[in-house]
């Protein structure tokens, strides 16, 4: 059976953008939630300036109350030194850096330039390989940018081999404002394969235009096996008016299973967790299959 890695992002690229105070414990008692339903790499938090993200201003709490469990990853963002070390300290064994393939975009959302912000990552992977930690890449803007419009396949290549030189274990290819189509996702896949392994790339789709699944699947046929996701569909950028969130964890795991493939994820319990977080934030699920499933499902009160 085909292998695919699901890598949760929901506690971080969901929560971020939330504009509504959420407690620290709401957001452990999520995590705690994805990994019981067999999630095994949880994006648990952002090591970023709280004045730019307030919501991840409790990075430092969340790592300290993590139920660690065996076997499960929780990497958070980094985005220079300073958030490395601040992780370091909080017992982050994995981080991952965040670059852009859009200049107005890495400028609105790390405040510098491309070759800037290479230039802040290559200590930060330098102090990582000295403390034993791995370092993920994103690359945001991979199809389209909020400010500059289409981002050309040749510039995403670019960027991302960058951060596979600088020793990325892996390479997450945003479409920040899920403006991909299986056409235009694939013209940058086959640019980006040309400088990493397509082994160690990553898709990371929001569904900002219904195309989201249709991405991953487009994207699996390609050869790629490990897909970031949402439960219930949280998110959306700060940087990126309109954009929603990514895609669903539920909709990924439904689509894979489809396909024969293995996420090792327990979809009901899943279900269950997207419907309890988004209980928590006071609105509807956005996975289909959660709503699909929910309506299955006989009413508590045995309506
Ligand atoms: C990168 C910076 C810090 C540059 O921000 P800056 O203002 O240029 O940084 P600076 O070095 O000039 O420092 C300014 C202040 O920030 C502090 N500072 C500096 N670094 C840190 C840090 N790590 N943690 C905490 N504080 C920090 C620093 O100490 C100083 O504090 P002050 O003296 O004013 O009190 C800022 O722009 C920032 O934090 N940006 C974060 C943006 C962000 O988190 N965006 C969302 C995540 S990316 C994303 O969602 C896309 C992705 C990954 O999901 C893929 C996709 O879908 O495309």
């Amino acid at each position: 059976m085909e292998k695919v890695r699901i890598v949760e992002v929901g506690p971080r690229d969901g929560l971020q953008n939330e504009k509504q105070a959420i407690p620290t414990a709401t957001k452990l008692e999520l995590i705690e939630r994805l990994a019981a339903a067999g999630l095994r790499d949880i994006e648990a938090t952002s090591f970023v300036s709280p004045k730019w993200v307030p919501q991840m201003a409790d990075h430092a709490e969340i790592m300290a109350g993590l139920q660690r469990r065996p076997g499960v990853n929780y990497p958070v963002l980094a985005p220079n030194l300073k958030g490395f070390e601040a992780a370091v300290a909080a017992g982050v064994t994995e981080v991952a850096v965040f670059a852009a393939a859009s200049e107005a975009f890495s400028q609105k959302n790390i405040n510098c330039s491309i070759a800037e912000s290479i230039n802040r990552f290559a200590p930060v992977f330098e102090a990582a390989r000295q403390h034993g930690v791995k370092v993920r890449g994103y690359v945001s803007c991979v199809v389209a940018c909020p400010y500059d419009g289409a981002i050309a396949p040749d510039k995403v290549a670019e960027v991302a081999a960058r951060l596979h030189d600088l020793g990325s274990y892996e390479v997450s290819l945003g479409d920040t404002i899920g403006a991909g189509t299986p056409a235009s996702v694939l013209r940058m896949l086959e640019a980006v394969a040309t400088k990493v392994p397509v082994a160690q790339l990553a898709g990371h789709y929001h569904d900002t235009y219904g195309m989201a699944a249709a991405n991953v699947y487009a994207s699996y046929q390609f050869g790629v096996r490990v897909f970031d996701s949402s439960v219930a569909g949280l998110g959306g950028c700060p940087y990126a008016k309109g954009a929603t969130g990514n895609v669903a964890t539920e909709d990924v795991v439904y689509l894979l299973q489809g396909l024969g493939a293995d996420t090792g994820v327990d979809l009901q319990r899943l279900v269950d967790c997207g419907a309890w977080i988004s209980e928590q934030l006071g609105r509807a699920p956005q996975s289909r299959v959660t709503r699909a499933l929910l309506a299955k499902q006989p009413a508590a009160n045995g309506a």
